[in-house]
């Protein structure tokens, strides 16, 4: 008679800690995810300029090349435990580096901003020896770096998305980081990965995961091109697209590509959701979903 073998279960398999070229890496990669997803609502993709007369695939390429390293040096510094300041100066000088390689205009000053102190705080973890999980990831934003974000969100803003935040009572680019980055913890990742539970293919979950944030964020490039009243059409067209069964719908992608139309009419670009987009796809790089 044969033993009967109780079944194993699978060992979990074990997150892989990244290094901070890899970090980095994700990082470029991710922002290639953004820029490449279409139809994309009033957003710049590789065929279309959205609501911009001033940049292109090419102004993104050229940005995206001009912070390669960047983002590999920022994972760097929190690996090696560097302060605030240390951050600070290296997106000050990768905001130089961006706005050199695209003849001034402002393509990833946002995603400088959110996804290098990701890519610091997952070179903490890594010096830790510890993967990037989305927790550990807002833990380390909020204990490490939490009051110096706070402080920054009090500083009297000087971008035109800062300013129409600040006039009209919403949360910026910096009080959202302050937050410990709510929208893509509590909205984009979940969106992101339920979309793939439901087997929808990349393109199709990251549209939806793209909508589900601009349905969510006070997304302050809105704000500054249409006013509040921008937004709230922007925040309302998002629900209504995924209470339509989003982009797997039957129909889907042409009512995406309606809503664009429509954002092009408005001149409203949700920049900021787009760099949410692009850190939720980074974070699916370094933490893909379990097969
Ligand atoms: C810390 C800064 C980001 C400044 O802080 P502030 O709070 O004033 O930032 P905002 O003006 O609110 O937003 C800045 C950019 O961040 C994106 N964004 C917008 N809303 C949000 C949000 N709620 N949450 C997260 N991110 C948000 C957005 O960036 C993207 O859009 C820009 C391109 O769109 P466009 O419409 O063309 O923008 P403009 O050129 O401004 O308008 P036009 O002239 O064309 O009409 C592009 O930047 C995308 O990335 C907001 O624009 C930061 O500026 C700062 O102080 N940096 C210093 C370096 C630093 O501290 N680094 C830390 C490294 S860890
Ligand atoms: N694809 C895009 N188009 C316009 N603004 C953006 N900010 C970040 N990504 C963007």
């Amino acid at each position: 008679m044969t033993a009967r073998c109780a079944p194993v279960a699978a060992a979990p398999r074990p997150r892989r800690v990244p290094t901070p070229q890899m970090i980095g890496r994700a990082a470029t990669l991710a922002l290639h995810d953004e820029l490449a997803l279409s139809p994309k609502p009033g957003l710049v993709t590789l065929t279309d300029r959205g609501s911009h007369a001033d940049m292109d695939a090419h102004t993104f390429m050229r940005s995206l090349f001009a912070l390669r390293g960047y983002f590999v040096r920022i994972a760097e510094l929190g690996h090696g435990g560097a302060p605030f300041e240390a951050l600070e100066q290296c997106g000050i000088a990768a905001e130089a580096r961006m706005l050199a390689a695209t003849g001034g205009v402002n393509t990833h000053r946002g995603a400088i901003f959110m996804l290098g102190l990701l890519c610091a705080s997952a070179g903490v973890l890594a010096a830790q020896g510890r993967s990037p999980a989305p927790a550990a990831l807002r833990e380390v934003l909020t204990q490490r770096w939490g009051e110096a974000l706070a402080a920054r969100a009090l500083r009297p803003p000087t971008l035109p998305g800062g300013l129409a935040a600040r006039r009209l009572g919403l949360r910026s680019a910096s009080a959202e980081a302050a937050a410990g980055l709510p929208t893509l913890f509590d909205t984009a990742m979940p969106a992101l990965r339920a979309a793939q539970q439901r087997g929808l293919p990349p393109a199709a979950a990251r549209l939806d995961t793209l909508f589900a944030v601009i349905a969510t964020l006070d997304d302050s490039n809105l704000a500054h091109r249409g006013g509040l009243g921008g937004l709230r059409f922007a925040q309302a067209a998002a629900r209504g697209f995924l209470a339509a069964g989003g982009a797997a719908a039957p129909g889907g992608m042409q009512a995406a590509q309606a809503i664009g139309a429509a954002f092009v009419q408005r001149r409203l670009s949700p920049g900021g959701a787009a760099d949410t987009l692009a850190a939720a796809c980074w974070l699916d790089r370094l933490q893909p979903t379990a097969p």
